[in-house]
């Protein structure tokens, strides 16, 4: 069945997107990225071990390990105090442990950001993004949209991954940049702080992504919300598929044009047509508008 829409959302001027499993397969992060960091964390320690960056990073995972120590986080390792590369192993340790958890803590995907930059750069990895990511993206910014990119990978790591995309370098058409900084992504509070600072009410924005604990704290601060299944996505329930539209690929957004006088000013309706509430459409009117499916 294809995706049903609501005038909300095909007006929302900013659209907030998520990555892995969103515009980024889950399998090129796991199976690209994580197993790069993995490899390449101790050399990159190694080599960069007197800069800046990785001094505030060390100290991070430090605190991290110190927190959930205290938190009695089941199987943390701990990083020594000091600044001798003695203490590497422990760090490498350390990411393992929280890699092996897939766990989302800054200082980790910190660290993860600065170790994937030397990949991206020498062209050992190239960014994963979906066929149709490049050509949505150019769609909704001529029309007048802001794309916002929200992730938990570092705000560099998501730059990297969109400049060294296998569709080119994507950052052109990209407004801004949040990742956990700014919040955790299944609390509501965190999209209330990315609508204060992008501007924007949430009827205006559009939150974009693969979990469905992200999408119902995106509802809950205001923002209209479509889920994505793309292949190797988590499976959604029948439940999770009631409360939210869910699309296969971004082709079946389709907006119109912000008026330039509206641009910045009130969001726009398609006012091409509205249909009654329905529970199938057809593929070809897979961009029609509908009253939200509740
Ligand atoms: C942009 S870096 C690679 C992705 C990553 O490390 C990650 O944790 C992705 O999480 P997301 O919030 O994009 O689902
Ligand atoms: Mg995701």
């Amino acid at each position: 069945m294809a995706a049903v829409m609501s005038e909300k959302i095909l007006a929302a001027k900013n659209i907030v997107c998520d990555i892995e499993g969103t515009t980024t397969s889950i399998s090129f992060v796991k199976d690209t990225l994580f197993p790069y960091a993995l490899k390449n964390v101790e050399e990159y320690l190694k080599n960069n071990w007197n800069e800046d960056a990785t001094k505030t990073v060390v100290a991070a995972l430090r605190e991290q390990s110190e927190e959930d120590k205290k938190a009695e986080v089941e199987g943390v390792t701990t990083i020594s105090a000091g600044e001798s590369e003695d203490i590497i192993p422990e760090i490498v340790k350390n990411v393992e442990w929280q890699m092996s958890k897939d766990r989302k803590t800054g200082s980790l995907k910190t660290l993860q950001g600065l170790v994937w930059a030397k990949g991206y750069k020498d062209g050992t990895i190239k960014g994963h993004v979906y066929d149709d990511v490049q050509k949505a993206f150019e769609k909704w910014t001529e029309s007048g949209r802001k794309i916002y990119i929200y992730s938990s990978g570092s705000v560099d790591a998501q730059k990297l991954l969109f400049e060294h995309s296998e569709q080119g370098n994507l950052l052109k058409y990209l407004a801004g940049h949040y990742d956990t900084k700014i919040g955790a992504k299944r609390e509501k509070a965190s999209y209330e702080s990315i609508l204060k600072n992008i501007e924007s009410s949430g009827e205006e924005a559009l939150f974009l992504t693969d979990v469905y604990a992200e999408a119902k704290a995106a509802k809950e601060a205001g923002l209209n919300v479509v889920l994505l299944d793309r292949p190797g996505n988590a499976e959604l329930s029948d439940e999770e598929r009631k409360e939210f539209t869910v699309i296969t690929t971004f082709s079946d957004l389709s907006f119109e044009a912000v008026p330039k006088e509206e641009n910045g000013g009130a969001a726009v309706t398609n006012g091409k047509r509205k249909i009654e509430e329905t529970t199938e459409v057809s593929e070809e009117d897979q961009a029609q508008v509908y009253p939200n499916k509740k």
